[in-house]
């Protein structure tokens, strides 16, 4: 070869070094040398050293029980040891499914409990605590989860008013400003996020506003999973180029990336290389030009070399034989790395890392976290801000008890006080579907808007920001006036146009009830969506247990005084008895039926007679009902609270 690789573009200083590098290919002289990075006394140091992560798996699907029985276990990383010095940046390549997105989890203290993790992970020569992980490193996911409606500065000052404590309004401002002008925000600062359904920032702005949002607590450690998926070329390069560049600002940047360009090579400082969890190379690009020659695996005139070399390291699963070749190669290119002076002087560095004297201290992101009252506010305001911005989301929200209210007093008409022209049946007829339906409809926005917030949760709270349940608390707090509202609508219309009983605080009472069921349909969708993450499931198990509820705590199915005694003590855990309950006594108490013309005196003349007959003892335990039913919100909370603040360490894998 004569040193003939086609790097585009000008070059800079590394990339003359590089094609010199690739010149030394060919005639086999001597190794590059350190770039301008490594010549720089580095302030902080990152060292992976041995790390192995293991699952283990059902060998079969559970329709075969015979393998669905048996275990196995896998290894998704293999004894993996790398170093990395302040101002470098690593791409992390390989194949789908090697093992880099694991590798990011563990550096992070990400990966969960369900496998075993063997290894060490060191910053400044100093193992990091389990408790430490998180507070250390800013970790930027594959997708970017940000709220549609707030603009790019709304987005990083609420961030940042939930990192930052003892920050001045004024100061959180400045902060923002700069963050923006290090990632060339500044002429979209104005500009909404955008969503699915509205236009918004482009795909590589919205993958800097991410970046972004890690920067504010000023990590000395950055990591990427793949920050250039779904961007085209040109933008994807853009991204890179602008990670090494906040590399070169005295930071470690750790990026996996698929398919980088070839004009890349001479941007990262390292680059490794991953193949069914190991890691077959890990050096400088001129290290790895050279090594892969020195195995005979030469890249090609004009081709790209990340490409070619994780070609040569991927194991292709087509058909065995090709599976046993490739795999026997990418094991030869592994062994040989092992070998080689390369992972020597990596290894070197690591021990040097750990055994100097005087070690600088842990740089950890910035921890002036304000209070729990202060966090819950700033949620509060930006769910408030983000939501109130979706028009047709309020529009829904507001009129959906409405409209089905329209339903119900079109279909019913004007309720009658003849019992033989159904004054009975009517009255319970619309009980039953206010009390019936309400939840349903609590149940509907959360499924609809609470996803999105999660998914930010999720990320958000292993970031450190905050705690999950913040964020449910905070959610819940923007709900009710939109509940309230909304529910007041659908029963000032529904109540006055049937003409249900004409006084004023018999319609309060009729609100007050009907609100609790509304609130409960989505407080119940909300604690369900903590443990479980499949909206549908969740849909319909909210759906099933408000179907049991009104069947066994009604009465309207079945008489409460006939049921079996397992079925009563089950309707005092159902919010349905005691708002059936109320809403049968605020109608039908005092209420005076006439029979028509038929002759003779009336089987019922008075509501409290319906009262007695399908609810004895209602009428006392009128105050009581009351108590029971709200009793529901604070409890359903308590329970959301529980489950998002647990389920999590359960469940991690
Ligand atoms: N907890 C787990 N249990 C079982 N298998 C797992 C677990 N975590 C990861 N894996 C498997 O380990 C392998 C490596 O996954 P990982 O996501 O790290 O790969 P990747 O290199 O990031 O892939 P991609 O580039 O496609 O994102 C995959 O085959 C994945 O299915």
């Amino acid at each position: 070869m004569n040193g003939s690789y086609s790097l585009s573009g000008e070059e800079s200083q590394g990339g003359a070094r590089l094609k010199e590098s690739f010149k030394f290919v060919s005639e086999k002289s001597t190794p590059p040398s350190p770039t301008h990075s490594d010549q720089i006394q580095p302030s902080c140091s990152l060292s992976v050293s041995q790390v192995s992560y293991s699952v283990s798996e059902r060998v079969g699907p559970w329709w075969d029980l015979p393998s669905y029985r048996t275990r196995w276990t896998r290894k998704i990383l293999n004894d993996v040891s790398f170093h990395v010095d302040s101002g470098q940046i690593l791409g992390i390549l390989g194949n789908s499914g090697s093992g880099k997105t694991t590798l990011l989890d563990v550096i992070s203290g990400r990966i969960g409990k369900a496998g075993t993790l063997l290894g060490e992970v060191f910053v400044n020569g100093r193992k990091l605590k389990p408790d430490q992980f998180q507070d250390c490193f800013s970790y930027v996911l594959q997708s970017d989860n940000l709220l549609s409606y707030l603009t790019v500065e709304e987005t990083l000052t609420f961030t940042a008013q939930l990192a930052l404590r003892r920050h001045s309004a004024e100061a959180i401002r400045k902060k923002v400003g700069m963050v923006m002008a290090e990632l060339s925000l500044g002429h979209v600062a104005h500009s909404v996020i955008g969503g699915r359904i509205f236009p918004g920032i482009s795909g590589g702005e919205r993958r800097r506003v991410s970046i972004a949002g890690q920067l504010l607590q000023d990590p000395k450690v950055i990591l990427l999973d793949e920050p250039t998926t779904g961007l085209d070329s040109m933008t994807a390069n853009q991204i890179v180029v602008l990670l090494a560049n906040l590399a070169k600002r005295d930071r470690i940047v750790i990026v996996t990336i698929h398919q980088p360009r070839s004009e890349l090579f001479r941007v990262f400082n390292r680059i490794a290389i991953m193949s069914c969890g190991e890691l077959v190379f890990c050096g400088q690009p001129g290290e790895m030009v050279d090594f892969f020659s020195d195995q005979g695996y030469e890249c090609p005139d004009y081709c790209n070399p990340f490409d070619i070399y994780v070609d040569f390291t991927s194991v292709d699963t087509r058909c065995s034989e090709r599976e046993a070749a490739t795999f026997s190669r990418m094991h030869d290119i592994a062994s040989a790395y092992r070998t080689s002076g390369i992972y020597r002087r990596m290894l070197g560095r690591i021990e040097e890392a750990c055994q100097l004297t005087d070690k600088p201290s842990i740089p950890f992101k910035s921890k002036e976290s304000p209070s729990g009252l202060s966090k819950l506010g700033v949620l509060f305001r930006r769910t408030v801000r983000n939501l109130s911005r979706d028009r047709m989301g309020v529009l829904m929200r507001l009129s959906q008890n409405l409209i089905y209210g329209l339903f119900v007093a079109f279909f019913v008409m004007k309720l009658d006080n003849d019992i033989t022209k159904g004054a009975v049946q009517d009255r319970i007829g619309i009980i039953y579907q206010a009390m019936g339906a309400s939840p349903y409809t609590g149940m509907l926005n959360a499924v609809a808007l609470f996803p999105a917030l999660r998914a930010i949760s999720d990320q958000e709270s292993k970031d450190g920001l905050y705690h999950k349940w913040q964020m449910f608390l905070a959610y819940i707090l923007h709900i009710l006036p939109f509940s309230i509202i909304s529910v007041f609508i659908f029963t000032s219309f529904l109540y006055w146009t049937v003409g249900m009983y004409p006084e004023v605080s018999r319609f309060l009472c009729f609100t007050g009830v009907i609100m609790v069921p509304h609130i409960t349909g989505e407080l119940l969708t909300l604690v369900l969506m903590g443990v479980v993450q499949d909206p549908n499931m969740v849909n319909t198990g909210v759906a099933l247990l408000n179907v049991a509820g009104i069947m066994v705590g009604s009465g309207f199915l079945r008489s409460n005084q006939q049921m079996p005694t397992v079925f009563k003590m089950l309707s005092y855990l159902t919010f349905q008895k005691y708002g059936s309950e109320l809403l049968i006594v605020t109608e039908f108490h005092d209420l005076n039926f006439t029979c028509g013309t038929s002759p003779g005196p009336c089987i019922m003349d008075n509501g409290d007679d319906i009262i007695e007959q399908g609810y004895p003892g209602a009428l006392s335990r009128y105050t009581l009902d009351f108590i029971m039913l709200y009793a529901f919100l604070p409890a359903l909370v308590l329970l959301g609270v529980i489950s998002f603040k647990n389920w999590d360490h359960l469940t991690r894998r």
